[in-house]
């Protein structure tokens, strides 16, 4: 798989926070019989890494990959816990060649035109937005596609079920990434139908 293959598998990556390994599976299993199998799980929660083991485990429909990888250890770790992917939320030289060296696609953040160059320049063309709505949205998206039409993006961080069919509408999108298929209140109730819905209706967005 390379990062553009995630584009084609899912509209929408859902970028889950999880602070109980144990939600892990029912929640991977509505995203999944949503229609949702790209699955974002952010190294922000001591459980994140245990999270993604045991979606890997026990979900083979989900294609679960690890965010905000912000140091390098990061990438090693997430990828010896099952991650399939990887996210950061911005790019250094040195992230980069922790996140190439694990053989892993991913996808690296980028806000500027000279961010996107550096990562063009490391032979990257698929990359994710962030933050999108704050640095300037699909506004900014269409201005990007003019001087750099190669690159594909996607946008995460202010994206929800109200905007993101308009980014997905551009052609630099390949998807979009949010929180908003399982609020926090849903997993802490282990509310799985409302995340299979959220889900179902996300998956339909394009
Ligand atoms: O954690 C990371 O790696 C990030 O880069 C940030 C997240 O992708 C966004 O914070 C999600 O944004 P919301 O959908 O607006 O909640």
């Amino acid at each position: 798989m390379i990062a553009e293959d995630l584009f084609d598998l899912a509209p929408v990556i859902p970028v889950v926070v999880l602070d109980d390994a144990e939600a892990a599976v029912p929640l991977a299993r509505a995203l999944v019989e949503g229609g949702l199998p790209v699955i974002e799980v952010t190294l922000r929660t001591p459980s994140a890494l245990e999270a993604i083991t045991r979606i890997a485990a026990e979900v083979p429909d989900a294609v679960i990959g690890a965010g905000t990888i912000v140091r390098p250890e990061d990438a090693e770790r997430s990828a010896a816990a099952g991650a399939r992917f990887l996210v950061s939320p911005g790019c250094t030289p040195r992230l980069q060649a922790a996140m190439v060296a694990t053989g892993l696609p991913f996808l690296p953040g980028a806000a500027t035109a000279s961010e996107v160059i550096a990562l063009l320049e490391g032979g990257l063309t698929a990359m994710k937005f962030f933050p999108a709505e704050a640095a300037g949205g699909t506004a900014y998206l269409k201005s990007l596609a003019g001087p750099l039409p190669q690159v594909r993006f996607c946008p995460t961080g202010g994206v929800g079920p109200g905007n993101a069919a308009d980014y997905l509408a551009l052609p630099n999108v390949g998807c979009v990434g949010g929180s908003w298929l399982t609020p926090a209140d849903a997993v802490r109730n282990g509310d799985w139908n409302h995340i299979r819905k959220l889900a179902t209706e996300a998956a339909t967005l394009r």
